[in-house]
Parts: structure tokens; C-alpha cells; sequence
């Protein structure tokens, strides 16, 4: 009997971490082997945020990748200073702006401190005319359970002042945030594979999982009901961003755990199992890539990943980053990938 198999065209990963340095040049490729393409996030230490430093990021990114066919998407570290004329300046080299309120996650220290809309204007109106999406972690510095739902309205606000501005509401964790994508035209957002898998009973319920602590923490089960509800059916309105975050296994197993979930070498394999498990695994190519297409407006490069039922046992590491399902064993593997 054949195995069952499933393709995938060119899939996108709309919000992904690749580090610099050594960690770069570490878990690049874990991402560039299966992926078409990724929106690469600028919270390095410092955050990127001038066109000599997104050029040389992504030449870092290329040489990291090696001989692999793989665009990064570069993202700006938002700052409300950015003016029209730089703006103009460095379009071509970007794909989106991406928002962190001051100190809400990992090196976001040099974010937003305030949400005035008329402080934001000129900036969120240079960008509304130039086409340039706006990415936004969205959390208050309130509990940390309420921090996204607290968002909202802030979310709002930024959509009903600037409505031709498309803004991605990123990883998002709760029913709050689905019902808000409703609401407004120009709401997108990401969701991330673990926030489909887990709630906060998986992270802290039994004996503390830091491989599973990210931010925005994972919420209660209406919450991953919400989402996993709109991802299976691929609404139009939201992408596939992993929000895989490599740190280094001495940064997560360690008092003061990092932030953060590494997803990128699996992420294919279980998003297969979790659509083909809910009768989904018709939308699972709108949400892998079809939809992230249409909201960025990418021609991604051509590459088709083709999954096989078959288990493969996730590795214990790789180069020193524990991924999520480390030494558990998954039903799809991927056989193999073809370019062009
Ligand atoms: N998601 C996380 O928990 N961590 C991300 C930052 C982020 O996306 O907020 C990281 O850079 O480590
Ligand atoms: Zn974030
Ligand atoms: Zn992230």
C-alpha cells in the first residue's frame, strides 16, 4: 500500500527569529531547507534599524544559509522617529515594520513606550502611503494572562486612525484577538504552531516545561479553540509565522528562562498531522502560504516539500537548541524537497 503523502507549495514562515552569529549560522538552515521564505524579526542586540544594518543582516542570513533557494522577508525594529524620507529610502529593502512595546519580550528594550495615535502619525502615515505592513507584538505590561486581550483595544485604535495601514497582529494567543480580525478590514494576524498544540496546563500544570514558555504565554483552552478553529479553516485573514525562537538550552533550562519556542525543524511535519487530524488538510496550503501571499503581496520561490506518513523522531537537540517534541516521536517526515 502507497503511503500517504502530502505536498506543500512553497511554504512561508511569517514571522520567524534566526538570531545572529553563531546561532544564525547554527539553526539558519533549519528553516532555508524546507521553507520558501520567512519574515525574519529585527530584535538583535541592537535591533535593526537602518538600512546599512538590514543589508548586512540579510547578507549575514544569505551566507548563513548557505547553497539553500530561500528568501528572507527583512523586517525595521519600529521607532516612532522614522520619517517619510527614510522610509522612501530603504522600501525596497523591506517587507514590513515590526512594533514591541518597551521591554514586553526578548531584547525589546528600545520599543514603544506610548500608543499616542497623533505621536505614532507621522510615521503610520508614511508607511500607510507606502505600502510598508506593520507588524505588532501586542501585549500591555498588565497580568500576564490579560497582557494580549489588554492589546486589543490598542490594536483598535491603530486600525480605525490609520485604515489603509495594514497591521499584522503577531502570534496571536487568544479569542480576544480572533474576534478583533473580524472587526476591522485591515486586521491581519499570525499564529504560531504551538499556540495551536498547547495551553498554559502544558507549560506550567505538571512539572514546569521551558521549552514550552514563550511570549505571549499560551492561554486557557477556549483560546486555542479560537485559533485552531481559524487556522483549519485557513481564513483568509491569517498566516503561518512560527515565532520559532532559538536561545541556547543553558538560556531555557535555567532560573531566569528565556523566552521563546524552538519549532523551526518541525513545524511542517506537525502542522501536517495536527489539519490532517481535524479532516483540514485542504486549507493547510492557504495557511502555509496561499494567504500570506495575498495579505504581503509575495511571489515566494518556487519549492514543494512533499511529507510522508512515516514517524520520525524529533532530534534531543540541534547545535544546542532543544526543539519543541524533543525525542518524541511525530507521524510525518518530510521526504523530500524539490526546487523550481
Ligand atoms: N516569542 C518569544 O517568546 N520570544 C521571541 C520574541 C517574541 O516574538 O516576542 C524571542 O525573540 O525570543
Ligand atoms: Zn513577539
Ligand atoms: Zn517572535
Amino acid at each position: 500500500m502507497p503511503s500517504t503523502t502530502v505536498r506543500l507549495d512553497a511554504p512561508l514562515d511569517m514571522h520567524l527569529h534566526l538570531r545572529d552569529g553563531e546561532m544564525l549560522n547554527n539553526i539558519a538552515k533549519e528553516s532555508a531547507q524546507t521553507f520558501s521564505g520567512a519574515v525574519v524579526m529585527p530584535n538583535l542586540v541592537p535591533p535593526v534599524s537602518s538600512k546599512a544594518e538590514i543589508v548586512a543582516y540579510r547578507e549575514r542570513i544569505m551566507k548563513a544559509i548557505g547553497e539553500e533557494s530561500f528568501i528572507p522577508y527583512m523586517t525595521l525594529f519600529f521607532k516612532p522617529e522614522y520619517d517619510r524620507v527614510f522610509l522612501e529610502s530603504l522600501r525596497e529593502d523591506l517587507t514590513s515594520i515590526k512594533l514591541y512595546p518597551a521591554g514586553i519580550t526578548t531584547n525589546s528594550e528600545g520599543g514603544v513606550s506610548g500608543f499616542d495615535v497623533e505621536e505614532l502619525r507621522p510615521t503610520l502615515e508614511a508607511m500607510s502611503d507606502l505600502n510598508i505592513p506593520l507588524c505588532i507584538h501586542g501585549e500591555t505590561n498588565g497580568f500576564v494572562m490579560d497582557r494580549e486581550a489588554q492589546f486589543v483595544p490598542i490594536y483598535e485604535k491603530l486600525a480605525t486612525a490609520f485604515p489603509k495601514l495594514k497591521i499584522i497582529m503577531e502570534h496571536i494567543t487568544t479569542k480576544e484577538s480572533v474576534e478583533a480580525l473580524e472587526r476591522f478590514d485591515n486586521l491581519y494576524a499570525t499564529i504560531t504552531l504551538h499556540h495551536l498544540l498547547i495551553t498554559l496546563d502544558d507549560v506550567a500544570g505538571g512539572m514546569l516545561q521551558p521549552h514550552l514558555f514563550c511570549k505571549p504565554i499560551a492561554k486557557r483552552p477556549e483560546d486555542r479553540e479560537a485559533l485552531l478553529n481559524i487556522a483549519l479553516k485557513a481564513h483568509p485573514k491569517v498566516m503561518f509565522g512560527s515565532d520559532s525562537a532559538p536561545h541556547p538550552k543553558h538560556a531555557k533550562e535555567a532560573c531566569g528562562c528565556a523566552a521563546g519556542v524552538f519549532t523551526a525543524p518541525i513545524a511542517l511535519q506537525v502542522l501536517t498531522e495536527l489539519f490532517e487530524t481535524h479532516n483540514s488538510l485542504d486549507n493547510l496550503q492557504a495557511f502555509i502560504s496561499g494567504n500570506a501571499r495575498q495579505v504581503y503581496g509575495i511571489t515566494p520561490l518556487k519549492k514543494q516539500v512533499i511529507l510522508e506518513k512515516k514517524p520520525f523522531t524529533v532530534p534531543a537537540d540541534y547545535k544546542g537548541v532543544v526543539p519543541m517534541y524533543a525525542g518524541e516521536r511525530l507521524a510525518y517526515s518530510i521526504r523530500e524537497v524539490k526546487h523550481g
